[in-house]
C-alpha cells in the first residue's frame, strides 16, 4: 500500500487551514486501552475539499474530532490557521471552535424549538457578533432555504435540515468546515444536494472542507481522499472518482 505524501511536518500554515503532525490517540488505559490513531500526519490546504475514508473502526471520526478540537490527543500536534490546539485552555478552545470552525454532523444537531433562521444564526449569536445580512441572504438563497426560514426542524425534511446545518456552519465563514458523515441520514438525492453545496462552498467561497465518509460517491465530490486503516493514513487519492475509491477500498480489503 502506498504511503501518503500528505504529511509534511512543519507544513506552511499560511497555505494550510489545518495541519496534524504525528497524532496519537489512545482511549482508556491498561488492558482495555484502544489506540485509535497511531501517528497520523496530514496537511489540509486552504480552499480544498478533503474526504477521509477507511473501514469501520479505522479512526476516521477520532481523527476528525482531534483535528477539530472536539477531542484531546494523547500526543502530537494540531494547528488550525497557525494556532496550536494542544495545550489551549478549555475556554480558548471553545472560543476558537465557535469563531473559526464549522461543524456538520450526520444527525443535523439542530435545536428543535428554534426556527430554521434562528438555528442558522445561533453560532454567530453565541459569539456576540451580528452576521453580515448580505452573506446570510446569499447563503439562504444558495441553499434553497428562503421559503423555510420560519419552519422548525420537525417541519422540514432531512435534506432541508442538513442544509440548515450547513448554512449555520458557513455563516461565520469558518477557517475549516468539518463534516462527519453529513449524508449518512439522507437519501441519495438529498445527499447529493448537500454534497453539491459543500462543493460550491469550496469553489465559490474558497471554503476549506474536511469530511469523513463511508460513501465513495460522496468522496468523489472532494479534491482528494485520504484513507485510514487501523489508525494510520495508508493511501491518498487526488481527484477521486467513484471507481478509483472502490479500487483503493478493494485493495485495502485484500
Ligand atoms: N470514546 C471511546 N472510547 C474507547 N474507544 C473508542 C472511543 N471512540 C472510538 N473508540 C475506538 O477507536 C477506534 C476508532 O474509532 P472511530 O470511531 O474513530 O472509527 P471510525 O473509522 O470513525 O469508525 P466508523 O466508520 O464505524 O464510525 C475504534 O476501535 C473504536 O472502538
Amino acid at each position: 500500500m502506498t504511503q501518503t505524501s500528505a504529511a509534511p511536518p512543519g507544513a506552511d500554515t499560511a497555505e494550510h487551514a489545518a495541519v496534524a503532525i504525528d497524532l496519537v490517540k489512545r482511549y482508556g488505559t491498561g488492558d482495555g486501552a484502544v489506540t485509535a490513531l497511531r501517528g497520523v500526519s496530514a496537511a489540509f490546504p486552504r480552499g480544498r475539499f478533503t474526504a477521509i475514508m477507511g473501514p469501520s473502526g479505522s479512526g476516521k471520526s477520532t481523527f476528525l474530532h482531534c483535528l477539530a478540537g472536539l477531542d484531546t490527543v494523547t500526543s502530537g500536534s494540531v494547528r488550525i490557521g497557525g494556532v496550536e490546539l494542544t495545550g489551549l485552555s478549555r475556554t480558548k478552545l471553545t472560543r476558537l471552535r465557535r469563531d473559526r470552525l464549522g461543524f456538520v454532523f450526520q444527525s443535523f444537531n439542530l435545536l428543535p424549538m428554534l426556527t430554521a433562521e434562528e438555528n442558522i444564526r445561533l453560532t454567530g449569536r453565541l459569539g456576540g457578533r451580528k452576521a453580515d445580512p448580505a452573506w446570510f441572504g446569499a447563503l439562504v438563497d444558495a441553499l434553497g432555504l428562503r421559503g423555510r426560514l420560519a419552519h422548525r426542524p420537525s417541519e422540514m425534511s432531512g435534506g432541508q435540515q442538513q442544509r440548515v446545518a450547513v448554512a449555520r456552519a458557513l455563516l461565520t465563514r469558518p477557517d475549516v468546515l468539518f463534516a462527519d458523515e453529513p449524508t449518512g441520514n439522507l437519501d441519495s438525492r438529498s445527499g447529493g444536494e448537500v454534497l453539491g453545496i459543500l462543493r460550491a462552498a469550496v469553489d465559490d467561497y474558497g471554503q476549506t472542507v474536511i469530511m469523513v465518509t463511508h460513501d465513495p460517491a460522496a468522496a468523489a465530490h472532494a479534491d482528494r481522499a485520504l484513507f485510514l486503516a487501523d489508525g494510520r493514513i495508508v493511501h491518498e487519492l487526488a481527484d477521486p472518482t467513484i471507481d478509483g475509491v472502490h479500487a483503493v477500498m478493494r485493495r485495502m480489503e485484500g
